[in-house]
């Protein structure tokens, strides 16, 4: 209509997606963003209550008249088979899905030493393997049915979250696997090249979510004290942004002004998006972070100094 309107580069209108997570938090949302665009939508999680629930919800979204499709599938996706099973299951009821999301996750901080073994290898399997289990069946079915000439692209969609890009006390049973995603995504978008298929990774800062009210209930005090410069989104503005800035061709989607400067502190070799603009951030932040690092860490000392921490030395 206008012609300096740019192309939609993540349509979903009549397109099959699935959207891992669904079921609440972001993922719930990011399905009834979808559904208002005329995706056809599967939601996939393990409890079935909340899949019901959410489905109807999602449902309620769908624009009239379109004939869109719904499903929900109940499966652990730590487990390779079980992610095998749900995408027989959708494959068989919709065909292959043009969009996969991976929204399944789940934090539980906690001081390193204080966690146990299962729970660190469990948010592992919850965070990590999870979506790679959930990208491996996808590019599997995706790369063995092609799409027809002239198609819209595929996308893989990833949820990390900035603590990919930084460090901080108390998330460090969450934070690593939730680098291993961001590392997946980068190199799965430079082999993705070969299929055609677009990979993109989300980093959302705090999300006020049941996951998030869970993680407030056993997170450290001095984790709470570093995250308070992050004001937070709710899961709707989450979708909302992240949605966005898919149509708009991002790799690499921030959803705040401190996910973009957080971003801007570990750039590495990933996808640049605005070149101008990323590179003014990444120097203001280069500065800017000798303050913030600094300051990080004497709130760590000085926390440490009020809770009893013996090695805890002077500023
Ligand atoms: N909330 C926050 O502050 C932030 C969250 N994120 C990330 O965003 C994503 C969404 O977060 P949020 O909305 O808070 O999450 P919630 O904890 O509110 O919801 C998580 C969803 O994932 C599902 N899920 C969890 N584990 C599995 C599993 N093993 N197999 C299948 N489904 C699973 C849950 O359903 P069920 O339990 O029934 O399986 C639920 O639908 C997560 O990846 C999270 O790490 C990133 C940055 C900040
Ligand atoms: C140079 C710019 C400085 C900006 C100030 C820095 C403030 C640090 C904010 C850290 C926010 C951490 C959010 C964690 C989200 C998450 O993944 C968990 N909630 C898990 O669900």
């Amino acid at each position: 209509m206008f012609p300096f309107t740019r192309k939609n580069q993540f349509p979903v209108k009549g397109r099959l997606v699935v959207i891992t997570g669904g079921s609440q938090g972001m993922g719930l949302e990011v399905a009834k963003v979808l559904a208002r665009k005329g995706a056809n939508v599967v939601i996939v999680a393990r409890g079935v209550e909340k899949l019901e629930k959410a489905m109807k919800e999602v449902e309620a979204e769908a624009v009239e008249g379109s004939g869109q499709k719904f499903k929900w599938c109940s499966g652990d996706l730590s487990v390779a088979g079980e992610v095998e099973r749900v995408f027989a299951e959708v494959v068989e009821w919709g065909g292959v899905p043009d969009i996969v999301w991976t929204c399944a996750g789940a934090a539980h901080p906690g001081l390193f030493t204080e966690i146990t073994s299962e729970i660190l290898e469990s948010q592992m399997r919850t965070n990590y393997f999870s979506a790679m289990h959930t990208a491996h069946s996808a590019l599997r079915l995706m790369t063995s049915s092609p799409l027809p000439a002239g198609a819209p692209q595929r996308h893989l969609v990833f949820t990390a979250s900035v603590l990919a890009f930084i460090p901080l006390a108390g998330y460090n049973p969450y934070t690593p696997a939730k680098a291993a995603l961001r590392a997946l995504a980068d190199g799965l978008r430079q082999e993705c090249l070969l299929y055609g298929i677009d990979v993109h990774c989300c980093f959302p800062a705090t999300i006020y979510t049941p996951g998030y009210e869970f993680e407030q209930s056993v997170k450290p005090s001095l984790t709470k004290k570093l995250e308070e410069g992050d004001s937070g989104q709710t899961p709707v503005e989450v979708a909302r942004v992240c949605v966005g800035k898919l149509e708009k061709g991002q790799s690499n989607v921030t959803t705040s002004l401190v996910g973009e400067a957080l971003r801007a502190t570990a750039w590495g070799g990933s996808r640049r998006g605005n070149v101008v603009v990323d590179t003014v951030w990444i120097w203001i932040v280069a500065v800017v972070w000798l303050i913030v690092g600094w300051d990080m860490e004497r709130t760590v000392r000085r926390w440490g100094r009020e809770n009893g921490y013996a090695g805890s030395k002077k500023d």
